[in-house]
């Protein structure tokens, strides 16, 4: 619901200075009465279309995408409501400047443009302390919380305590694609140390200069502040982001059916990406529930490849058309640094391994990366060999190497397909498997292209191609509004599968012969309130929901009315009574 005033105790400079509160020169004549700032602002009350004016201007004014970061943080920490009223009214264009791909660089230099503190950090100090810390956030109401540990930001590997930014970015996508309030949203940073060697050595880091954590120790940490957040939080939203593999699996198999959270990398990326997979097959029309005739490659086996995959087979075994699970892993190759998951019995192909027996050190994969082995296939196997071999249909790039995505393979791909489906999804921009223009010009414009961080249209022999963005963001911020309106308790796999089909079916026709999958970050709100509709519905038929539906009142227009939207609305003074 609308809130139609905001109540605090605060005066004077302390209204000026607290971003959740300011107006800057917005502030009526008789509330500057009413909240001591009388004389503390400039005189003429301007509204927040000429704000909106001098912000822009100013904004058009920083030179490099890393200066337009660190305006838009001022902004957010002066006044969040015109931060957010900003960032709605051009979401595509600042989506890359406070997430991928600058927020990349902003991890990378956090520790040399820190400024002011945002959100909450735990580190090896607080042990013991955590359950207490807790109330030390300003807000009694939480409704979701980011937290990364930092050991494998985007696609830049351990970035420790400075991978804060993410979190606050995700954040940031949640209140202005999501409608969450920003009074509800908490960023975390669990400082378990870093093993990045740049940042043990630079006086100015500013996380624990130790290495990682591992074992019983790191995981007896996270347990303590998960317990120390459901004691004062019990029914936040709790996103896991950016944790290294298999942490980033264990901890979500440890909480997922405990509390209510989810890991994003894993599954909000399997959303999208199958999302993005059943829309390019009615792109090629080919009918939605045929997913197990694709050929799929996928290059990366951490959580974002795992994650993706396995949403794809539990989607082909929903859809009835394959016997077994077992029979939809032989649908999808997967490669990881080393080439193909194959038969290291086989020895690879080349001969520079002979056979070995058993799995030799293809020993360190999991039971979650085996289930992709190929025994028929040799081990190792280059990607362009692999595409030789199999002809994709559809070829996906979860592995943070740039250029992974050969020349070579992409070409082969197009030579056994009408129309390849090529997704380079590693963020940021410089990570990417390929370039969109590359994946034009090697499938001659045939492509249907999505990448994780945006890229421009490309004009080729004189057409213009167009580029998708397959990025969780576009399913997190609906996903939790879903979860927050209904209440539910727990995340569920269904309500991933469900987001996917629901943005899978958001392009139109037109929009698909075109090359557009779905819509782009532009309408994230728009996206936002069908996923969050479909999931509260998942919520209530699961039996999870706790939120009592009121009466009269359709879901969408529920989730309608319960998105937050940047206004200024009038602020009334509260005696205080400390
Ligand atoms: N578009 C999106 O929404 C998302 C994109 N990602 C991106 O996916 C990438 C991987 O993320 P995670 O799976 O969480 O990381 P991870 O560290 O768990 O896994 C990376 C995987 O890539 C493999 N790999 C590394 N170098 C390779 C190479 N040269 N060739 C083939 N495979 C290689 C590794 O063996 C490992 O299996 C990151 O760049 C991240 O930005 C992750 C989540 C969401
Ligand atoms: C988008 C995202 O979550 C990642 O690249 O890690
Ligand atoms: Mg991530």
């Amino acid at each position: 619901m609308e809130t139609m005033v905001q109540t605090t105790t605060k005066h004077g400079m302390d209204v000026i200075h607290d971003p959740l509160l300011s107006k800057g020169t917005a502030f009526s004549l008789s509330e500057r009465e009413r909240l001591g700032i009388r004389g503390l602002v400039p005189p003429r009350t301007q509204e927040m279309d000429k704000q909106l004016q001098r912000i822009i201007r100013n904004l058009r004014e920083c030179r490099t995408p890393l200066e337009k970061f660190i305006f838009m943080t001022a902004l957010q920490d002066r006044n969040e409501t015109l931060y957010y009223r900003l960032l709605i009214d051009n979401l595509e264009e600042l989506s890359q400047i406070i997430y991928t791909p600058t927020v990349g660089l902003a991890c990378q230099r956090f520790h040399s443009i820190y400024r002011r503190s945002r959100g909450m950090y735990f580190s090896t100090l607080d042990r013991g302390q955590m359950a207490a810390m807790v109330h030390n956030w300003p807000h009694d109401q939480v409704d979701v919380i980011v937290v990364t540990d930092g050991s494998r930001v985007l696609g830049l590997g351990d970035l420790g305590a400075n991978g804060m930014q993410i979190p606050i970015g995700k954040l940031s996508l949640y209140v202005a694609g999501g409608g969450i309030r920003p009074t509800s949203i908490l960023p975390v940073v669990l400082d378990v140390g870093t093993n990045n060697e740049e940042l043990l050595n630079d006086p100015l880091y500013l996380g624990m200069g130790h290495r990682r954590l591992e074992g019983e120790e790191y995981y007896s940490f996270v347990d303590e502040w998960v317990a120390a957040i459901q004691n004062r939080y019990p029914n936040a939203l709790i996103q896991f982001e950016d944790f290294k593999y298999p942490h980033a699996y264990n901890l979500l198999h440890k909480y997922q059916d405990k509390i209510c959270c989810f890991n994003d990398d894993i599954q909000s990326t399997s959303a999208v990406a199958l999302a993005g997979v059943l829309a390019a097959l009615k792109a090629r029309s080919l009918p939605i529930d045929n997913l197990n005739e694709e050929r799929i490659i996928c290059v990366g086996a951490g959580s974002a490849g795992v994650g993706v995959c396995e949403g794809i087979i539990d989607c082909m075994v929903e859809q009835g058309k394959v016997k077994s699970r077992e029979e939809a892993y032989k649908r999808i190759w997967m490669l990881d640094q080393h080439g193909l998951i194959g038969n290291p019995n086989l020895g690879t192909s080349d001969g520079t391994k002979p056979p070995t027996i058993g799995l030799g050190d293809r020993a360190n994969l999991d039971e979650r990366q085996l289930c992709y082995l190929k025994k028929d296939m040799h081990d190792r196997m280059s990607l362009e060999d692999v595409v030789k071999v199999i002809k994709p249909t559809v070829i996906l790039g979860l592995s943070g190497a740039p250029g992974v995505f050969t020349e070579g393979a992409i070409r082969a791909m197009a030579d056994g397909v009408e129309k390849p489906v090529v997704f380079p999804l590693s963020n940021p921009t410089h990570q990417s498997e390929c370039t969109a223009e590359q994946a034009f010009k090697w499938t001659d414009g045939r492509a249907i292209f999505a990448s994780g961080s945006p890229f421009k249209d490309v004009e080729y022999k004189g057409k213009i191609c167009k580029v998708n963005q397959i990025n969780n963001a576009m399913s997190f911020p609906g996903l939790g509004l879903g979860v927050t309106v209904s209440r539910s308790s727990r995340v569920t796999g269904k309500m991933f599968m469900e987001t996917a089909i629901t943005i899978a079916n958001m392009a139109s026709e037109e929009q698909l012969k075109s090359g557009i999958l779905f819509p782009g970050v532009a309408a994230l709100r728009e996206v936002s309130k069908e996923v969050a509709a479909r999931v509260c519905e998942v919520a209530y038929d699961q039996g999870l929901a706790r939120a009592q539906l009121p009466k009269g009142v359709s879901l969408k227009g529920l989730i309608e009315e319960s998105m937050w939207k940047p206004a200024y609305v009038p602020t009334i003074r509260l005696e205080s009574h400390s």
